[in-house]
């Protein structure tokens, strides 16, 4: 394996956090989680900026520190939020300098899981569930350009790290 990043990318709640945490794990290597990351630099929760600067301003945040993990780092596990990769900077730079892992999952797999994804989500309380599913399929679109395809229904998240170690091997 080189010495790339390995950054995971797909919906809120698809498991990128979960998997990232396992996954470096196994590869003995450093997880970051970009929403964690984004709260430690600004001092502040990402409900709390999405409150008080709304989703604009907290895509620019996104925008600048997640380009410069992708571009200034090497050898680390990346979670990305969800809707990080829709912005053509970040898309740019990860395909350019990172592994990227698309975790994959079905709308209605996702529907199961999604009364328990709400806190923490600014998105997931504030949209009608047509809008999200509008979201879900548009993005889907935009996730697919990348490097591994990994499909998670029905899957636990050891066994889709398992998939992901497979491919890197
Ligand atoms: N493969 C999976 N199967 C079932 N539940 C999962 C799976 N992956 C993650 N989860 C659960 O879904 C929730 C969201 O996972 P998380 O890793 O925070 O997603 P993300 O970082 O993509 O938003 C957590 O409660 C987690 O335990
Ligand atoms: O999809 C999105 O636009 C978002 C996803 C979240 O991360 P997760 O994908 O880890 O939930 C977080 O970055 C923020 O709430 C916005
Ligand atoms: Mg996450």
């Amino acid at each position: 394996m080189d010495d790339n990043n390995l950054v995971l990318i797909g919906f809120m709640g698809v498991g990128k956090t979960t998997v990232g945490e396992l996954l470096a794990d196994r590869l003995q290597r450093e997880f970051l989680d970009m929403d964690r990351v984004i709260e430690k630099e600004t001092g502040r929760t990402i409900p709390d900026i999405f409150a008080a600067e709304g989703e604009v301003a907290f895509r620019e945040i996104e925008k600048r520190i997640t380009i410069d993990y992708c571009r200034n780092t090497k050898k680390n596990i990346l979670s990305l939020g969800g809707g990080a990769y829709m912005q053509p900077e970040i898309r740019e730079a990860c395909l350019k300098e990172c592994t990227v892992i698309f975790l994959d999952i079905s709308w209605e797999q996702w529907l199961e899981r999604m009364e328990e994804l709400k806190e923490g989500r600014p998105l997931l309380q504030e949209k009608s569930l047509e809008e999200i599913q509008k979201l879900f399929d548009s993005r889907h679109d935009t996730y697919r350009h990348c490097t591994h395809h990994v499909l998670t229904d029905r899957t636990t998240p050891e066994e889709v790290t398992e998939i992901i170690m497979e491919k890197m091997s």
